[in-house]
Protein backbone atom coordinates (compact mmCIF):
# COMPACT_ATOMS: atom_id res chain seq x y z
CA UNK A 1 0.00 0.00 0.00
CA UNK A 2 1.55 3.27 -1.16
CA UNK A 3 -0.84 5.52 0.21
CA UNK A 4 0.50 9.02 1.94
CA UNK A 5 -2.75 9.43 3.37
CA UNK A 6 -2.19 10.65 7.03
CA UNK A 7 -5.19 11.18 9.83
CA UNK A 8 -5.22 15.12 11.45
CA UNK A 9 -4.00 14.97 15.14
CA UNK A 10 -7.41 17.21 15.77
CA UNK A 11 -9.56 13.89 14.82
CA UNK A 12 -12.73 12.49 17.22
CA UNK A 13 -14.32 8.94 16.63
CA UNK A 14 -18.51 10.21 16.82
CA UNK A 15 -21.23 7.47 18.05
CA UNK A 16 -23.31 6.26 15.25
CA UNK A 17 -27.12 8.23 15.31
CA UNK A 18 -29.35 6.42 17.91
CA UNK A 19 -31.58 5.29 14.33
CA UNK A 20 -28.50 3.97 12.20
CA UNK A 21 -29.10 -0.06 11.87
CA UNK A 22 -27.45 -2.74 14.03
CA UNK A 23 -24.70 -5.01 13.08
CA UNK A 24 -25.62 -7.45 10.08
CA UNK A 25 -28.93 -5.46 9.65
CA UNK A 26 -29.44 -4.40 5.89
CA UNK A 27 -29.16 -0.25 5.39
CA UNK A 28 -31.72 1.00 3.15
CA UNK A 29 -29.91 2.98 -0.45
CA UNK A 30 -29.75 6.65 0.11
CA UNK A 31 -31.19 6.97 -3.32
CA UNK A 32 -32.92 4.86 -5.59
CA UNK A 33 -31.88 6.47 -8.73
CA UNK A 34 -28.10 6.04 -7.07
CA UNK A 35 -25.72 4.63 -9.90
CA UNK A 36 -23.67 2.90 -7.07
CA UNK A 37 -26.81 1.28 -4.77
CA UNK A 38 -30.23 2.43 -6.34
CA UNK A 39 -32.52 -0.13 -7.23
CA UNK A 40 -34.32 2.09 -9.81
CA UNK A 41 -31.55 2.09 -11.65
CA UNK A 42 -31.14 -0.44 -14.86
CA UNK A 43 -27.47 0.43 -15.93
CA UNK A 44 -26.24 0.80 -11.83
CA UNK A 45 -24.55 -1.81 -9.75
CA UNK A 46 -26.62 -2.40 -7.64
CA UNK A 47 -24.36 -2.85 -4.66
CA UNK A 48 -26.13 -4.00 -0.52
CA UNK A 49 -24.95 -2.52 2.26
CA UNK A 50 -25.34 -4.04 6.15
CA UNK A 51 -23.93 -2.41 8.98
CA UNK A 52 -20.94 -3.68 10.68
CA UNK A 53 -19.98 -3.25 14.15
CA UNK A 54 -19.45 0.55 15.31
CA UNK A 55 -18.73 3.04 12.82
CA UNK A 56 -18.51 -0.24 9.95
CA UNK A 57 -20.88 -1.24 7.23
CA UNK A 58 -19.92 -4.11 4.81
CA UNK A 59 -20.68 -3.90 0.83
CA UNK A 60 -21.54 -6.47 -1.53
CA UNK A 61 -20.75 -5.60 -5.50
CA UNK A 62 -21.41 -8.92 -8.03
CA UNK A 63 -18.58 -7.56 -11.02
CA UNK A 64 -20.60 -8.25 -14.38
CA UNK A 65 -19.20 -8.91 -17.67
CA UNK A 66 -20.33 -5.38 -18.62
CA UNK A 67 -17.50 -4.07 -15.23
CA UNK A 68 -14.72 -5.53 -17.85
CA UNK A 69 -11.24 -3.15 -18.15
CA UNK A 70 -8.47 -5.20 -18.97
CA UNK A 71 -9.04 -8.71 -20.56
CA UNK A 72 -11.30 -10.46 -18.06
CA UNK A 73 -10.76 -8.23 -15.12
CA UNK A 74 -12.75 -5.15 -13.56
CA UNK A 75 -12.23 -1.69 -14.94
CA UNK A 76 -10.52 0.71 -12.13
CA UNK A 77 -13.01 3.20 -12.27
CA UNK A 78 -15.86 0.47 -11.56
CA UNK A 79 -13.40 -0.39 -8.35
CA UNK A 80 -13.09 3.43 -7.20
CA UNK A 81 -17.10 4.07 -7.79
CA UNK A 82 -17.85 0.74 -5.21
CA UNK A 83 -15.28 2.01 -3.02
CA UNK A 84 -16.90 5.83 -3.25
CA UNK A 85 -20.01 4.00 -2.53
CA UNK A 86 -19.01 2.02 0.27
CA UNK A 87 -17.05 4.84 1.86
CA UNK A 88 -20.18 7.16 1.43
CA UNK A 89 -23.04 4.78 3.02
CA UNK A 90 -20.66 4.24 6.33
CA UNK A 91 -20.83 7.89 6.52
CA UNK A 92 -24.83 6.98 6.76
CA UNK A 93 -23.78 6.74 10.93
CA UNK A 94 -23.53 10.24 11.19
CA UNK A 95 -26.97 10.60 9.90
CA UNK A 96 -25.71 13.71 8.01
CA UNK A 97 -26.01 13.38 4.04
CA UNK A 98 -22.02 13.84 2.67
CA UNK A 99 -20.10 13.75 -0.87
CA UNK A 100 -16.96 13.36 -1.89
CA UNK A 101 -14.64 15.73 -1.77
CA UNK A 102 -11.13 13.18 -1.96
CA UNK A 103 -10.69 9.27 -2.90
CA UNK A 104 -7.28 7.36 -3.32
CA UNK A 105 -7.21 3.69 -4.10
CA UNK A 106 -4.70 1.15 -4.26
CA UNK A 107 -5.49 -2.24 -6.76
CA UNK A 108 -3.50 -4.64 -5.11
CA UNK A 109 -4.95 -7.52 -7.06
CA UNK A 110 -6.51 -8.24 -10.66
CA UNK A 111 -10.05 -8.94 -10.00
CA UNK A 112 -11.68 -11.77 -12.21
CA UNK A 113 -15.20 -10.85 -13.77
CA UNK A 114 -17.44 -13.23 -12.02
CA UNK A 115 -16.20 -12.38 -8.64
CA UNK A 116 -18.12 -11.44 -5.51
CA UNK A 117 -16.73 -8.38 -3.63
CA UNK A 118 -16.93 -7.59 -0.24
CA UNK A 119 -16.01 -4.20 0.87
CA UNK A 120 -15.22 -2.82 4.76
CA UNK A 121 -15.58 0.66 5.20
CA UNK A 122 -15.75 2.49 8.14
CA UNK A 123 -15.21 6.57 9.50
CA UNK A 124 -12.09 7.09 11.02
CA UNK A 125 -13.29 9.94 12.34
CA UNK A 126 -14.20 13.66 11.91
CA UNK A 127 -13.07 17.38 11.89
CA UNK A 128 -15.94 19.36 11.99
CA UNK A 129 -17.78 19.12 8.49
CA UNK A 130 -14.65 16.78 7.55
CA UNK A 131 -15.02 12.82 7.57
CA UNK A 132 -12.44 10.44 7.42
CA UNK A 133 -13.07 7.22 6.33
CA UNK A 134 -11.25 3.97 4.90
CA UNK A 135 -12.28 0.70 3.46
CA UNK A 136 -10.82 -2.64 2.09
CA UNK A 137 -12.26 -5.27 -0.57
CA UNK A 138 -11.96 -8.93 -0.62
CA UNK A 139 -13.06 -11.17 -2.96
CA UNK A 140 -15.52 -13.70 -1.91
CA UNK A 141 -17.00 -15.75 -4.56
CA UNK A 142 -15.76 -16.72 -7.94
CA UNK A 143 -12.19 -17.89 -9.62
CA UNK A 144 -9.90 -16.30 -7.10
CA UNK A 145 -11.63 -15.98 -4.06
CA UNK A 146 -10.04 -15.52 -0.52
CA UNK A 147 -11.50 -13.68 2.28
CA UNK A 148 -7.81 -12.92 3.35
CA UNK A 149 -6.50 -11.01 0.74
CA UNK A 150 -7.12 -7.72 0.45
CA UNK A 151 -7.75 -7.18 -3.35
CA UNK A 152 -7.73 -3.29 -3.00
CA UNK A 153 -8.16 -0.42 -0.29
CA UNK A 154 -8.98 3.15 -0.38
CA UNK A 155 -8.79 6.82 1.54
CA UNK A 156 -11.48 9.23 1.16
CA UNK A 157 -12.57 12.64 2.54
CA UNK A 158 -16.15 13.36 2.57
CA UNK A 159 -18.11 16.23 3.60
CA UNK A 160 -21.00 16.79 5.32
CA UNK A 161 -23.58 19.24 3.10
CA UNK A 162 -27.07 20.51 3.58
CA UNK A 163 -30.04 20.36 1.41
CA UNK A 164 -28.97 23.46 -0.22
CA UNK A 165 -25.61 21.41 -1.90
CA UNK A 166 -28.42 19.50 -4.20
CA UNK A 167 -30.94 22.69 -4.50
CA UNK A 168 -28.37 24.24 -6.79
CA UNK A 169 -28.94 21.03 -9.19
CA UNK A 170 -32.42 20.44 -8.55
CA UNK A 171 -33.64 21.09 -12.05
CA UNK A 172 -31.30 17.76 -13.43
CA UNK A 173 -32.59 15.68 -10.92
CA UNK A 174 -33.59 11.97 -13.11
CA UNK A 175 -36.62 11.05 -10.45
CA UNK A 176 -37.98 11.85 -7.51
CA UNK A 177 -35.95 11.55 -4.57
CA UNK A 178 -36.73 11.96 -0.99
CA UNK A 179 -35.96 15.13 0.93
CA UNK A 180 -32.91 16.46 0.61
CA UNK A 181 -32.52 14.94 -3.13
CA UNK A 182 -31.84 11.78 -2.29
CA UNK A 183 -29.48 11.66 0.75
CA UNK A 184 -32.02 10.57 2.95
CA UNK A 185 -30.92 9.58 6.03
CA UNK A 186 -31.59 5.92 7.27
C1 LIG B 1 -27.15 9.92 5.56
C2 LIG B 1 -26.88 10.02 4.06
C3 LIG B 1 -25.77 9.20 3.60
C4 LIG B 1 -25.44 9.51 2.22
C5 LIG B 1 -24.62 8.44 1.59
C6 LIG B 1 -24.07 8.96 0.34
C7 LIG B 1 -23.29 7.92 -0.44
C8 LIG B 1 -22.86 8.59 -1.69
C9 LIG B 1 -21.75 7.86 -2.37
C10 LIG B 1 -21.35 8.63 -3.58
C11 LIG B 1 -20.81 9.98 -3.16
C12 LIG B 1 -20.46 10.82 -4.34
O1 LIG B 1 -20.02 10.36 -5.34
S1 LIG B 1 -20.71 12.50 -4.17
C13 LIG B 1 -20.40 13.14 -5.77
C14 LIG B 1 -18.96 13.55 -6.00
N1 LIG B 1 -18.63 14.70 -5.16
C15 LIG B 1 -19.07 15.91 -5.43
O2 LIG B 1 -19.85 16.18 -6.36
C16 LIG B 1 -18.59 17.03 -4.55
C17 LIG B 1 -18.14 18.23 -5.37
N2 LIG B 1 -17.40 19.18 -4.49
C18 LIG B 1 -18.10 20.07 -3.75
O3 LIG B 1 -19.32 20.25 -3.90
C19 LIG B 1 -17.30 20.85 -2.75
O4 LIG B 1 -15.94 20.93 -3.14
C20 LIG B 1 -17.39 20.24 -1.32
C21 LIG B 1 -18.85 20.20 -0.84
C22 LIG B 1 -16.79 18.81 -1.26
C23 LIG B 1 -16.58 21.13 -0.37
O5 LIG B 1 -16.96 22.46 -0.56
P1 LIG B 1 -17.43 23.38 0.67
O6 LIG B 1 -18.68 22.84 1.27
O7 LIG B 1 -17.46 24.78 0.16
O8 LIG B 1 -16.31 23.17 1.74
P2 LIG B 1 -14.94 23.96 1.92
O9 LIG B 1 -15.23 25.15 2.80
O10 LIG B 1 -14.26 24.18 0.63
O11 LIG B 1 -14.09 22.88 2.74
C24 LIG B 1 -14.47 22.46 4.03
C25 LIG B 1 -13.27 21.75 4.62
O12 LIG B 1 -12.97 20.61 3.81
C26 LIG B 1 -11.67 20.68 3.25
N3 LIG B 1 -11.71 20.16 1.91
C27 LIG B 1 -12.66 20.36 0.97
N4 LIG B 1 -12.39 19.66 -0.15
C28 LIG B 1 -11.24 18.99 0.10
C29 LIG B 1 -10.43 18.09 -0.69
N5 LIG B 1 -10.77 17.72 -1.92
N6 LIG B 1 -9.32 17.59 -0.12
C30 LIG B 1 -8.97 17.94 1.16
N7 LIG B 1 -9.71 18.77 1.93
C31 LIG B 1 -10.81 19.30 1.41
C32 LIG B 1 -11.33 22.18 3.29
O13 LIG B 1 -9.93 22.40 3.33
C33 LIG B 1 -12.01 22.60 4.59
O14 LIG B 1 -11.20 22.17 5.66
P3 LIG B 1 -11.12 23.00 7.06
O15 LIG B 1 -10.92 24.45 6.71
O16 LIG B 1 -12.42 22.74 7.77
O17 LIG B 1 -9.97 22.38 7.75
Amino acid sequence: MSSTWTLPDDLTVPEPVEFFPAAGEKLPQHWSKCFGCGDDQPAGMAMSFRAGNGLEVTGRLEVAKKYQGGPGVIHGGILSTAFDEAQGMACMALGSPVVTGHLEIDFARPIPLGSVLEFRARIDGVVRRKVYTSAEAVIVEGPTADPDTVVGTSRGLFLTITSEHFAKTKEFVDGEPTSPFGTSSV
